[in-house]
């Protein structure tokens, strides 16, 4: 075991500390609390214990924090309703939908009636489209994440190769975007990608968001590379066990005698998702508030 352990956990806290303060101080200004609002419509188990855990954080940093649970069946129709009403509530900051959502309803007409300013989850297509253009915006929370450890260990990333595995707009895509957006160059690399052990030992900094339990083998990796394991796969259960564990995409054991720096699962990447969540909600809140001052100025 070689690589040192970037522990998500601590950085997080860290994070939270400071949106509390932040939060704390903005809500003396705007007399009222930032406020975020999520939606999660069915009851998928994964899905409910993310929600609580971002319930509890957003309460801890001081926030509002508006639930709004809507059952399996519930109509794209009238989910878009709940949306208009969010967009319009003034105590609203931040709106996230919990994904995936059911089969029946279209994520992305879901996520493109979000107001752009209160998108704290950065998919909606004007917040993406401003993050390839480095404008100000609302970028996704767990690139934005993974950014944030991989700065703690290497602060200045010119120069540097960036190998990201996986191109999704939730995380593999602007992840790139970041990391070009920092002056890396970068690879983005894919299942489909032909050679990829052979172009991932060339990267100076691997993240992996596959969602593919120990895709990423210690052979594949540069010596004292910095790895961010992105991906939570519950294993099945070992006989007798209630559940099984949760791994990343990263074999874990051997790209650590390999590596400089690792993410662990958990620990990692997981928690910062939400701190960032947190940072953006805090973000939008502030935005608006100076919006609001400006038009009442005017
Ligand atoms: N609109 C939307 N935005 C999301 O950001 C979003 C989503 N939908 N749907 C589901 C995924 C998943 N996700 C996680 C957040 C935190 C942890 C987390 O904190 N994990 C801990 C605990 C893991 C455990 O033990 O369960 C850890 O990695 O240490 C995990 C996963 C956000 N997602």
């Amino acid at each position: 075991m070689s690589a040192t352990i970037i522990d998500g956990k601590a950085v997080a806290a860290s994070l939270r500390a400071e949106v509390a303060q932040g939060a704390a101080e903005l809500a003396r200004r705007m007399g009222r609390r930032p406020g975020l609002a999520v939606v999660l419509v069915g009851s998928d188990p994964a899905s409910q214990v993310y929600v609580a855990s971002k319930v509890k954080m957003t309460r801890e940093a001081g926030m509002e924090s508006f639930e709004h649970r809507l059952p399996e069946e519930t109509s794209e129709q009238d989910l878009l309703a709940l949306i208009a009403r969010l967009n319009a509530d003034p105590l609203v900051d931040g709106i996230l939908v919990q994904l995936p959502l059911p089969k029946h309803v279209n994520p992305g007409r879901v996520i493109e009636a979000i107001a752009p300013g209160k998108d704290v989850d950065g998919l909606h297509p004007e917040n993406a489209g401003r993050l390839a253009n480095g404008l100000p915006g609302l970028a996704p929370c767990t690139p934005m994440g993974c950014m944030m450890l991989i700065r703690s260990v290497v602060p200045d990333l010119r120069g540097l190769n960036a190998l990201v595995v996986g191109r999704s707009v939730l995380v593999g895509k602007p992840a790139a975007q970041m990391l070009l957006n920092a002056d890396a160059t970068i690879i983005v690399t894919h299942l489909d990608t032909v050679g990829l052990p052979a172009l991932c030992r060339q990267a100076d900094i691997v993240v992996v968001a596959a969602g593919c339990p120990g895709l990423v083998r210690g052979d594949w990796i540069k010596p004292g590379a910095v790895v961010i394991d992105v991906g939570i796969n519950r294993l099945p259960p070992e006989p007798g066990a209630p559940k099984g564990r949760i791994v990343g995409d990263v074999a874990f054991d051997e790209v650590s005698e390999v590596a400089g720096h690792i993410t662990p699962v958990p620990g990692g990447v997981g928690p910062m998702t939400i701190a960032c969540l947190l940072k953006n909600t805090l973000t939008a809140a502030e935005r608006r508030f100076a919006e609001a001052s400006q038009a009442r100025a005017a």
